[in-house]
């Protein structure tokens, strides 16, 4: 597990050891281990060109000591410098290691031009909005250089507590983080600025409070993920309701059947118009399946179900309102997906009244038609917060979609899923997510954990599946058992 810390929760953490222990010896920690990841990051020490860009603050400091120490490694350091003072410690530090020091504009582009690797120690934790002058031109500089670039504890621009870039920021190839990761280096458009994440051990661990932001690796799905014992049968392996797809988007309940199918399901019971219930039995015949009754849609639905999933490509139409009442009306497991969610925006205390376990799994334009006053944009900026304030005011479980997936409940820690691409950008597999999840709900799973290794194993199965080339959600549905597999 990947655990992040709020900015209050590293410098609160940081003024206990530093009360405590020798002055200085904190930045010594994270400067040898920054040092040490960027000589292991170059080929050779000795020789190698390497331009510190160096903001007023700390994380300037943190830069000029590893500097020093590659310097006395036989490096050839030059310090660019972004501001009028800068720590005066590791400026020191550098000069008697050898290093040069610049604050000449044409120099510091020349050098960043011609380097090797470019430490960028802007701005850590103390950053505030985009980058001002000159600290913007440098990283631009950094972003035409051929160099390797290192953030020092974080891309200089990126929001360490959400993640947000307001305007100019490094883009990082590798990100050598302290103490703890931060939310801004797990969500985007952060986590795509900071390349591969170091994580440098500097004794924070027993002063942090529980983390604020998780991100599972694969040994914590493999933990969670439910697997068929000897006892098992398809029954006791959780059957599972859908009320997806319709005439018009049959597609949709192909997928998310098919998405349930792979999850693991002991039994899908699907219900239906009758178009198509035809095309979902005739892709898979493995689905026990009902057709709905215009005059009544909601007589035949299934009962003695573990699970509901509802919503994709359903449509909007008042039988899907009366269906959607009814299913929350049980006291199952039920995942809203897509329509369902559209639908919930008009009524929204059919959630906000319900104690059974809920999940909802919108992207961010469904998720703005649930938050009045907010719109697509600001929640792609802000995923974290919005997705923590639709989980407290719906009181459920909310799973929401994207550049980078979040799950969010009330009084517990967002989890950020580390799996996916951008080429998961296709219609069609979202369906399928809402599938798999179902198949965790119904399997026994709570709404987070089933949202976690759902989203996990999708991710995890795009990658697979698209080794760099355009996939579709039916291909996505081939790659499920290898990422199954994958974890095993
Ligand atoms: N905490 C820990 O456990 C440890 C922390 N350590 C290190 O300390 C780092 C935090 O250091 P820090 O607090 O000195 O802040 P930092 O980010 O270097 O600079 C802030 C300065 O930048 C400026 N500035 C702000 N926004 C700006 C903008 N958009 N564009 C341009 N300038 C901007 C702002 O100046 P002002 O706006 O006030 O003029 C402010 O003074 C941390 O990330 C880690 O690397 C480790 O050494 C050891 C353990
Ligand atoms: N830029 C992106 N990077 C990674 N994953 C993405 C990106 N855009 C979308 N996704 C993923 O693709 C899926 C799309 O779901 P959704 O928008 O519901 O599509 P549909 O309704 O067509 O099935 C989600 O799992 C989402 O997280
Ligand atoms: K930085």
């Amino acid at each position: 597990m990947r655990d992040a810390y709020t900015v209050e929760a590293v410098r609160k953490a940081e003024d206990v050891l530093m009360a405590r222990g020798p002055e200085g010896a904190l930045m010594q920690r994270a400067a040898a281990g920054l040092a040490a990841v960027c000589a292991r990051l170059l080929p050779r020490v000795y020789g190698a060109r390497v331009v510190l860009l160096v903001g007023s603050g700390d994380n300037g400091g943190d830069a000029l000591y590893a500097g020093a120490r590659l310097a006395r490694r036989g490096a050839a350091v030059l310090a660019v410098l972004a501001a009028d003072r800068v720590h005066e410690g590791g400026l020191a530090a550098l000069r008697a290691a050898g290093g040069r020091v610049s604050a000449d504009r044409a120099d510091a582009r020349a050098a960043i031009a011609a380097a090797d690797l470019v430490v960028d120690g802007l701005l850590g934790i103390g950053g505030r909005g985009g980058l001002r002058e000159p600290h913007a031109a440098l990283a631009a500089h950094a972003a035409d250089s051929a160099a390797l670039v290192v953030a020092v504890d974080l891309p200089s621009g990126v929001d360490a507590g959400t993640g947000a870039v307001e305007g100019p920021a490094v883009r990082a190839d590798v990100t050598v983080t302290f103490g703890g990761y931060k939310p801004g280096l797990l969500i985007d458009p952060g986590a795509g600025r900071a390349g591969v994440l170091e994580l440098v051990d500097i004794g924070l661990g027993p002063e942090l409070p529980p983390a604020h932001v998780r991100s599972p690796q694969a040994a914590d799905i493999a933990a969670l993920l439910p697997g068929p014992g000897a006892e098992s049968d398809k029954y006791r392996r959780g059957v599972l309701a859908m009320a997806s797809g319709s005439d018009r988007y049959s597609g949709a309940a192909v997928l998310s059947v098919g998405g349930a199918l792979r999850g693991g399901v002991g039994m899908l019971r699907y219900a239906g118009q009758a178009g198509v219930v035809a095309k979902v039995l005739d892709r898979w015949p493995e689905v026990v399946a009902t057709v709905l009754e215009p005059t009544d849609p909601v007589a035949g639905l299934p009962q003695r179900v573990a699970a509901w999933v509802v919503g994709p490509g359903r449509g909007l139409h008042p039988a899907a309102v009366v269906e959607l009442r009814t299913v929350l009306g049980t006291g199952l497991p039920v995942l809203l997906d897509a329509d369902a969610i559209t639908l919930l925006a008009e009524e929204p205390d059919l959630v906000r009244d319900r104690s059974a376990p809920t999940l909802l799994t919108p992207h961010a334009g469904e998720l703005a038609r649930l938050l009045p006053g907010v719109d697509r944009a600001d929640i792609e900026a802000r995923r974290l917060a919005h997705a923590t304030r639709a989980a407290a005011e719906f009181g459920c479980t909310v799973l929401l979609k994207g550049s980078t997936t979040i799950i969010a409940e009330p009084g517990r820690p967002a989890i950020v899923n580390p799996t996916g691409t951008p080429l998961l950008a296709t219609a069609g597999t979202g369906d399928v997510l809402a599938g798999l999840i179902g198949a965790m709900l119904a399997s026994g799973l709570a709404p987070r954990d089933a949202a976690v290794c759902g989203a996990y194993l999708h991710g995890l199965a795009a990658r697979l599946a698209c080794g760099g080339a355009p996939i579709s959600a039916s291909d996505l549905l081939g790659a499920i058992p290898a990422a199954f597999r994958a974890l095993r």
